[in-house]
């Protein structure tokens, strides 16, 4: 590991592995704070495509979450010829996808809500300023120490702006938007889309769009065919279920935006509208 990292944080034990890197907890010498620390050892790294899309994810992660109060902060950057290490607040509570995948029954729509409207705002933020987080699911979803939702792992995002369309197959099987699955020009609302498929597990504990391959799960979500079994939905209200329509929508024209997401009354009122009110 990198001198200077050694210097200004005391390493401690691992908590995660990724694609590129292994992830420690670490605790700031100057003032004890508590961190995690993502460190890639570039010699392990296959070509230089990998090495860009890391110096890539660094740089990205640090603009879209800078001051996104729902997006892990980026603390500290150290890189030299052998390491390239991102200190990041800690997140250390279970993910959404151990929230989501230890229970017994689904989310109450209060407590759904509880964690779209963090996780939008985090959205809305990164699309603001130009970034497409293009793999929005549970496993990317973090809580830091107070319970604060956070989300992570910019390792795939791009910049878009400017009309510029993105390209390529980018994220995680079953909550990939159709547009990617088919191959075409995207753009960011993509994310919008993900986070349809995050929001329709929560409230039923299955995926919208579903296969035994990854095949047959590209197949269900090119045919993009919502639907809402009585025998899961039936406790779920008109307004959940009209959000999921507008984000979990191919026609990307009529697809909500993250911002419209958030004003949806679903999500204003915390997901605590009874179920006979119909969306305004
Ligand atoms: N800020 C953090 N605080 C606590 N744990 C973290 C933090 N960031 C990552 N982790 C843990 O480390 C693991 C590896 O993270 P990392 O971002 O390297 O890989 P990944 O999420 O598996 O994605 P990828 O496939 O893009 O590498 C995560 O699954 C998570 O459990």
């Amino acid at each position: 590991m990198s001198e200077e990292l050694r210097r200004e944080y005391e390493i401690g034990p691992q908590i995660g592995r990724g694609r590129f890197g292994t992830v420690y907890r670490c605790v700031s010498a100057e003032t004890g704070e508590e961190f995690a620390v993502k460190s890639i050892e570039k010699a392990l790294l296959a070509d230089t495509i990998d090495r860009e899309c890391v110096e890539r994810e660094a740089k990205i992660a640090e603009h879209a979450a800078a001051g996104n109060p729902h997006a892990v902060q980026v603390e500290a950057v150290y890189e030299d010829e052998a390491w390239l290490h991102v200190v990041m607040e800690l997140c250390p509570g279970p993910d959404l996808f151990d929230r989501i995948s230890g229970r017994e029954a689904p989310l109450a729509e209060t407590e759904a809500a509880a964690v779209m409207a963090p996780l939008m705002e985090a959205v809305a933020v990164c699309h603001r300023r130009g970034v497409a987080h293009r793999d929005i699911k549970p496993d990317n979803v973090l809580f830091d120490g107070c319970g604060r939702l956070k989300l992570a792992d910019f390792g795939s995002a791009e910049c878009f702006g400017d009309g510029r369309p993105m390209r390529g197959l980018v994220g995680t099987p079953y909550y990939l938007a159709p547009e990617v699955v088919a191959g075409r020009d995207y753009d960011e609302k993509v994310d919008v889309w993900s986070a349809g498929v995050v929001l329709y597990i929560m409230l039923s504990g299955m995926p919208p769009f579903y296969g035994d391959t990854a095949v047959e799960i590209f197949e269900a979500v090119l045919r993009a065919n919502l639907r809402f079994p009585t025998r899961i939905f039936h406790t779920v209200s008109p307004m959940a279920k009209d959000l999921l329509r507008r984000m979990l929508c191919k026609d990307i024209s009529r697809r909500f935006s993250a911002e419209q997401v958030l004003r949806h009354p679903w999500i204003t009122s915390g997901g605590g509208l009874r179920a006979t009110e119909e969306p305004t």
